[in-house]
């Protein structure tokens, strides 16, 4: 279970030129852009959340504090109830984290990349070797398991790096874009894959995604972010309930920009 409360992130900005979109939308002041302005919602277990918004909207950003990679300026992280911000070591033992560099190991094969990953989480040679053979089957890689890393294709360096993440068992699953420059076999596979783990597994993941077939096909819950701050959240029918539309792209329109158009 994921627990994000009002967490807020700025970064100093290289230059001070034209202020461009964000600058426009209030975010980008004096040198500095607000990234993430109090962004808040919960992820349970057994459930696939999704963090949807436009690009630039503060995705890649909060999931990155969730990850331990960033300090929030303000606000409050827990993961199974443990703080992030406090206990970061701990915290990050319950999560498998899938960021959008997937950094294989070129000269190791798929198996051993995993296997390596494993070793640095606590586990022995063996048990992470039998990790691996687990999620081979589950995502689908055993084909590639023995292969060097080097030339994979982005499907393949994408599983490779989600097993990677998950050979520790975690609780708690957090994937930056997980479908990015996959073709359509590929995305369906990782689906059913992500299915798997939410329904059959209990997993608590979160991904994030500007796709809406990705949140339609996908999510118990979206939580739509946009100019840094999550706007609305609810099931895909609860949203388009909110937004008074039939069609989900309508409904999102409506929800994340509504702030802009009110703010012009
Ligand atoms: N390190 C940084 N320094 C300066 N600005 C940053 C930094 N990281 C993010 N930003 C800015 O914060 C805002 C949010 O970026 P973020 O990457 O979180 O968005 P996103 O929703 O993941 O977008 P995308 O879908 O395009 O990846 C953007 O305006 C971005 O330029």
């Amino acid at each position: 279970m994921i627990s994000i409360d009002r967490i807020s992130k700025r970064f100093k900005t290289a230059s001070q030129r034209q202020p461009g979109l964000a600058g426009w939308l209030g975010r980008r002041q004096g040198g500095w852009v607000e990234a993430v302005r109090e962004v808040s919602f919960s992820a349970g277990d057994g459930r696939i959340t999704g963090l949807l918004g436009a690009n630039g909207a503060g995705k890649t950003t909060s999931l990155r504090m969730l990850a331990g990679l960033f300090r929030p300026d303000t606000g409050a992280i827990a993961v199974d109830g443990i703080d992030v911000l406090r206990q970061p070591r701990q915290a990050l033992a319950r999560m498998g984290i899938l960021g959008d560099a997937h950094g294989l190991y070129p000269r190791l094969t798929a198996r051993e990349n995993i296997v390596y990953f494993g070793q640095l989480q606590g586990l022995s040679a063996a048990v992470a070797s039998r990790r691996a053979e687990e999620l081979a089957e589950l995502l689908e890689l055993g084909a590639i398991l023995d292969r060097r890393a080097e030339g994979f294709s982005q499907g393949e360096r994408m599983k490779t790096a989600l097993a990677r993440a998950l050979v520790h068992d975690p609780a708690n699953i957090v994937l930056d874009e997980p479908t990015n420059g996959l073709d359509v076999l590929a995305t369906r596979s990782l689906r059913g894959a992500l299915r798997t783990l939410a329904r059959e597994q209990g997993k608590c993941i979160v991904f994030s995604t500007h796709i809406m077939q990705e949140v339609e096909y996908l999510c118990d819950e979206v939580v739509v972010v946009a100019q840094g701050r999550s706007v609305a959240r609810g099931s895909v029918d609860e949203l388009k309930q909110l937004a008074g539309c039939h069609n989900f792209e309508d409904a999102f329109v409506a929800l994340a920009f509504a702030p802009a158009q009110e703010a012009a």
